[in-house]
């Protein structure tokens, strides 16, 4: 429930209520910003999307405590003139919209590039015309590979932090070969980083650039052939908590011997409030959100997936009457599970010196605990789904 006491910022300034064009409102990071929105603060949003399975919850009924403070508009932002309406008409623009699984970018780089660069022209051009702020959502994937990968593997400065800790103001971004179409997104990413930094430096555009390393929680994507197309292939907490659903072995690609960090959803959206609400902070600014304390491999993922679904489902399983089970894993190339054209980060490990400094944030939740809530939503939407469609194909 918003407060009626006056919010203050870092600095010790009331924020006053405004309004917010958010972009790709209807996803997974959206709608959690949405949620903290409307019941943490006074400000209103225009949430914008083609979709809004995610935030219907927020949109009715009328008797909801923000009623009035967020309108729906469903728009695609590729051929939509009631765009720059909505974005003069906000005090800030927050630009989410984007093709962002993997399993798109070497099998569909057209749609990938124009939706991560020339889709994303308009709202920087509006942006900067009508003098609005801007905070656009970016990847960690824009730094791609570590240094240290190619490094011999034997190397000790493999262990070295200066060769794959990566940071805004220094790192490289260092992609595959041209073939390798896998980073078509990235590169889209980092052009409109330069572009928005350009408008910045050349036009006075205010701006804030976020690189999200890994944000995972509820709602996040889709469970293939239940609220999404069966063929489809979701980022990897979707994956593997599909696998877990339908008892199949989770899919290890080319051993699953890459690293992430991951941090939960709930965590990285108090950085955005953060950054929505501390423009003079904010301003200008890069920023890695992430936690570097939840480093694991796919493989460790896995693992760890499949126990705390073990446990889940030990719990669980007193109440159903249900067999517990464990899922194995298999190892599947890159090429059978993406296609030709995959390539793959090795390692993400954020420096957070920056957003520690300008915001005073900082990650808070376990990777076991994140998995944990995680797990136990995925259980509650979508077993007893996932159990009615087994039964119907083996009835078919
Ligand atoms: N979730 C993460 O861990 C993560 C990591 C790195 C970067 N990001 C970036 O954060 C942003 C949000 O990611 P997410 O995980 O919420 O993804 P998501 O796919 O859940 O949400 C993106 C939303 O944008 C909407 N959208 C896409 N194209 C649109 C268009 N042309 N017009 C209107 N709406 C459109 C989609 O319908 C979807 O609701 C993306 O830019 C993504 O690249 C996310
Ligand atoms: O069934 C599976 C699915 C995936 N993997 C491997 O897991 C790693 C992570 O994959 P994923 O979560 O799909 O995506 P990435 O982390 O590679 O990239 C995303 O991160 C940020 C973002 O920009 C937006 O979300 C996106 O690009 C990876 O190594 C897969 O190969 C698996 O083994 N099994």
């Amino acid at each position: 429930m918003a407060t009626s006491s006056a919010r203050v910022d870092l600095d010790g300034n009331t924020i006053k209520p405004f309004t917010i064009c958010m972009i790709g409102a209807g996803g997974f990071i959206g709608s959690h910003l949405c949620e903290k929105l409307m019941s943490e603060t006074p400000h209103t949003v225009l949430a914008v999307d083609v979709y809004n399975d995610k935030i219907k919850h927020l949109l009715e009924p009328d008797s909801l405590p923000w009623a009035g403070r967020i309108q729906f508009h469903r728009l695609n932002i590729k051929n939509d003139s009631r765009l720059e309406g909505l974005i003069k008409c906000s005090d800030l623009t927050v630009n989410l919209a984007a093709i962002c699984t993997p399993a798109d970018y070497n099998t569909r780089p057209l749609d990938t590039i124009y939706s991560n660069f020339i889709d994303a022209l308009p709202v920087v051009k509006y942006c900067s015309e009508n003098n609005k702020r801007l905070i656009h959502f970016s990847t960690c994937e824009v730094y791609g590979k570590t240094i240290g990968s190619y490094l011999p593997k034997d190397s000790p400065l493999r262990q070295d932090p200066a060769y794959y800790i990566l940071k805004e103001d220094t790192s490289p971004c260092i992609f595959g070969s041209i073939e390798k179409q896998r980073w078509s997104y990235a590169c889209a990413k980092q052009l409109i980083e330069r572009l928005i930094y350009a408008e910045g430096a050349e036009n006075g555009l205010e701006f804030t650039i976020v690189r999200p390393f890994n944000w995972i929680g509820p709602r996040m994507d889709f469970i293939p052939g239940i609220d999404g197309p069966s063929e489809g292939v979701p980022r990897v907490l979707a994956c593997f908590s599909n696998n877990l659903l339908r008892r199949e072995p989770l899919k290890l690609v080319d051993g699953g011997e890459s690293q992430r960090t991951f941090v939960y959803i709930k965590d990285a959206i108090e950085a955005v409030l953060l950054m929505i609400e501390n423009p003079g902070r904010a301003n200008g600014h890069i920023f890695n959100v992430g936690n570097p304390n939840n480093e694991v491999t796919v493989r460790q993922l896995a693992e760890m997936m499949t126990k705390v679904n073990f446990l889940y489902s030990l719990v669980y399983a007193k109440v159903s009457g249900e067999d517990s089970i464990e899922s194995p894993t298999i190892d599947v190339s890159s090429k059978e599970f993406y296609g030709e054209g995959y390539d793959d980060s090795d390692k993400r490990i954020p420096d957070m010196t920056i957003i520690n400094k300008q915001l005073g944030w900082d990650p808070k939740t376990s990777l076991w605990d994140l998995l944990e809530s995680t797990l136990t939503y995925q259980h509650r939407t979508y077993a007893e789904a996932v159990k009615q469609s087994i039964a119907k194909a083996v009835a078919n």
